[in-house]
């Protein structure tokens, strides 16, 4: 089941809120739906709101009547800001929509029509490269995973959060496939549950063994030696190697620290943003108090207590073994290794 796919006049989305008790499409025939579907987290997960927001571009563009391309050009510049006014902490969208907007600059002189024709190929481009960069990092994650390891991971970064195949789900969809008998405890991930709704779900579809536990039992399971290493995915990484990704992820880098067990982070190069030092400059969401009050709608806490409710948490590079890229395996330092891997650009 596709994450998205483009119709040529709608953007076809899976609606990640419903699953895994329902499997819904949305259509999106305008860019406020787009940014509605990312604001709502009906599609998740910092490559695929990326390739979602670039199809947002070409929608936008659609929608332009009249004039000529630097009125285009001024039409979705708006657009842009709307798209990238959703959600703060994944590089991905940021790195998409200028990248869209880049694709435009040199078509400056064609009529509207032509450029819209660029910008749908460049989000097709975006959409199709993220699935083959999801598949070199299973290339060279998967020689880091040891036969028969058991793997815990957090959140979801598989399929769902990408244009397909996934980043750390990637890795052990692909050790899966060249026969390490993986077996994986997935992380329910409060308070949305992306691991116990999209990951446990994932991984059952492809028939690898998989394991459901809470947030708060990873470590018991550390401490009983029955995990071998961690991976999960990442919103941002800083130019020091700082990560960003799904709260309760540090938490998890910290106990493997302290049980001496490898912890990866697996990202294509659009996830790196070589313009933030480090990890306190990242921004991270703060998302509705609701979403911790309620279990599906369900009241679970008292009415109106106060919460804290950060979607995201920063791990410091020290605590992390490896960084897994498209462009193969970095460790500490990172900056020299990261810089090369995007060339030095910011997103
Ligand atoms: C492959 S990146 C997935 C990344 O995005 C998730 O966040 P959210 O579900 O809020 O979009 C989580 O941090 C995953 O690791």
């Amino acid at each position: 089941m596709e994450t998205m796919s483009w119709q040529g006049d709608r953007l076809l989305l899976l609606d990640q809120q419903k699953l895994p008790s329902e499997i819904k499409q949305i259509n999106c025939f305008d860019y406020l739906a787009v940014a509605d579907a990312i604001r709502t987290m009906k599609v998740r997960g910092a490559p695929a709101i990326g390739a979602a927001a670039a199809f947002g571009m070409v929608l936008g563009a659609m929608e332009f009547s009249g004039g000529n391309v630097s009125a285009l050009k001024k039409h979705l510049e708006k657009v842009a800001e709307v798209l990238l006014n959703t959600r703060p902490t994944a590089v991905n969208l940021f790195w998409a929509v200028k990248r869209m907007q880049q694709s435009m600059s040199v078509h400056l002189d064609e009529t509207p029509a032509a450029v819209i024709k660029v910008l749908e190929k460049e989000a097709e481009e975006i959409f199709r490269e993220d699935v083959e960069l999801n598949k070199k990092i299973g290339y060279f994650g998967s020689k880091l995973i040891p036969q028969n390891a058991a793997i815990l991971t957090h959140c979801n970064a598989g399929s769902l959060a990408t244009a397909g195949y996934g980043t750390a789900i990637g890795v052990i969809r692909t050790a899966h496939s060249d026969g390490k008998q993986v077996t994986v405890f997935a992380d329910e991930t409060r308070p949305l549950l992306q691991g116990a709704r999209l990951t446990a779900w994932e991984l059952q579809e492809d028939r690898i063994p998989v394991t459901l536990i809470t947030d708060s039992m990873a470590g018991y399971l550390m401490q009983l030696g029955k995990i071998d290493l961690v991976i999960v995915g990442a919103d941002r990484i800083a130019a020091n190697g700082d990560v960003a990704n799904k709260i309760g992820t540090y938490s998890l880098a910290v106990l493997a620290k302290a049980h001496a067990i490898p912890f990866y982070v697996a990202a294509p190069y659009s996830t790196i943003d070589m313009a933030l030092t480090d990890g306190s400059q990242i921004v991270i969401e703060e998302r509705d108090h609701e979403e911790v009050r309620r279990i599906g709608g369900i009241m679970t806490a008292p009415v109106g207590i106060p919460v804290f409710n950060p979607a995201f948490d920063v791990t410091t590079a020290r605590l992390i073994s490896a960084i897994i890229t498209d462009k193969g395996v970095v460790s500490a330092p990172y900056q020299e290794e990261l810089k090369k891997i995007t060339g030095g650009g910011s997103q």
